[in-house]
């Protein structure tokens, strides 16, 4: 058994895998004072992994305490690391530093050459929107980076006077009322993005949409996709069991 963690810049999110397939991923919000009590009490009952597999974009203090959590609850069990590389389980990056690439997106496409074969276009919608192309022989072409839908919203209520914030619904229809403007223009900034993306792809790409707001953005899509919120997680798990067997 294996725990995998992907600590993005808005929230954590874990599963337990075993055999190769994850049990129910959760996902919990780090900022929460209370939030190591919690997972260590939620830790309590899950066995003793083998392996404590952990990616992060985020503050390296958040990265050390699970750390210090994994090792005290667990400590025979094996830490792994992963780190974007010029190449790894047949994909090999685009960027001129590898290095440099979020491992969520690394992880990412990863997971999407293993489970999704062919030309494939990975929309990862969290705090940030990524998208990155990846051909069916694991080039990766590039990728977009931009704001997710509430940093956009976010910005636009810290640099005006007389936005508002709500949790009004994603659509891309035309809005009668302030915060539905704003819901709409956000919503259609990414799908936007998305779809101009696959328009200059070669046809023939499927998009994979994953990340904590690809299933409210989904429904606003007018082309095709493929929803596999885990897939961070996914690619956790294959650096887990074959460096494990190796
Ligand atoms: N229960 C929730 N709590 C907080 N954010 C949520 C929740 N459910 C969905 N979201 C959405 O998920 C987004 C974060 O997605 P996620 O993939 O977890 O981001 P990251 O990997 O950057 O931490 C938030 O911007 C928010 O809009
Ligand atoms: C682009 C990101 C901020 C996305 O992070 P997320 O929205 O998943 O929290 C992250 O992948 C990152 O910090 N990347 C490093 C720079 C790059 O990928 O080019
Ligand atoms: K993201």
């Amino acid at each position: 058994m294996n725990i995998l963690l992907d600590i993005g810049n808005s929230r954590l999110k874990w599963a337990v895998e075993q055999q190769g397939r994850l049990l129910e991923s959760q996902a919990c919000d780090y900022r929460r004072p209370e939030f190591l009590t919690d997972l260590g009490q939620a830790w309590q009952t899950i066995g003793v992994p083998r392996n404590a597999a952990i990616a992060s974009v985020s503050d390296k203090q958040v990265f050390d305490s699970l750390v210090r959590l994994v090792q005290t609850l667990w400590p025979q069990c094996r830490l792994v690391i992963p780190q974007a590389s010029r190449s790894a389980f047949g994909v090999n990056s685009a960027y001129e530093q590898p290095e440099k690439l979020g491992i969520d997106r690394w992880l990412a496409m990863i997971a999407a050459h293993r489970h999704y074969p062919g030309n494939i276009c990975i929309a990862d919608c969290g705090t940030a929107v990524t998208v990155d192309a990846l051909q069916a022989d694991g080039r990766h072409l590039g990728g977009l980076i931009c704001p997710g839908l509430k940093l956009m919203k976010q910005a636009l209520v810290a640099n005006t006077a007389d936005l508002a914030f709500t949790d009004r619904v994603y659509h891309t229809a035309l809005g009668a009322a302030t915060d539905a403007a704003i819901a709409s223009g956000v919503c259609m900034a990414v799908t936007g993005l998305i779809a101009q993306a696959l328009h200059k792809l070669d046809a023939g790409y499927r998009l994979l949409l994953t990340g904590g707001d690809a299933a409210c953005i989904a429904p606003s899509l007018t082309v095709p996709y493929l929803l596999d919120p885990d897939l961070v997680l996914k690619g956790l798990s294959i650096f887990c069991r074959e460096e494990s067997s190796s």
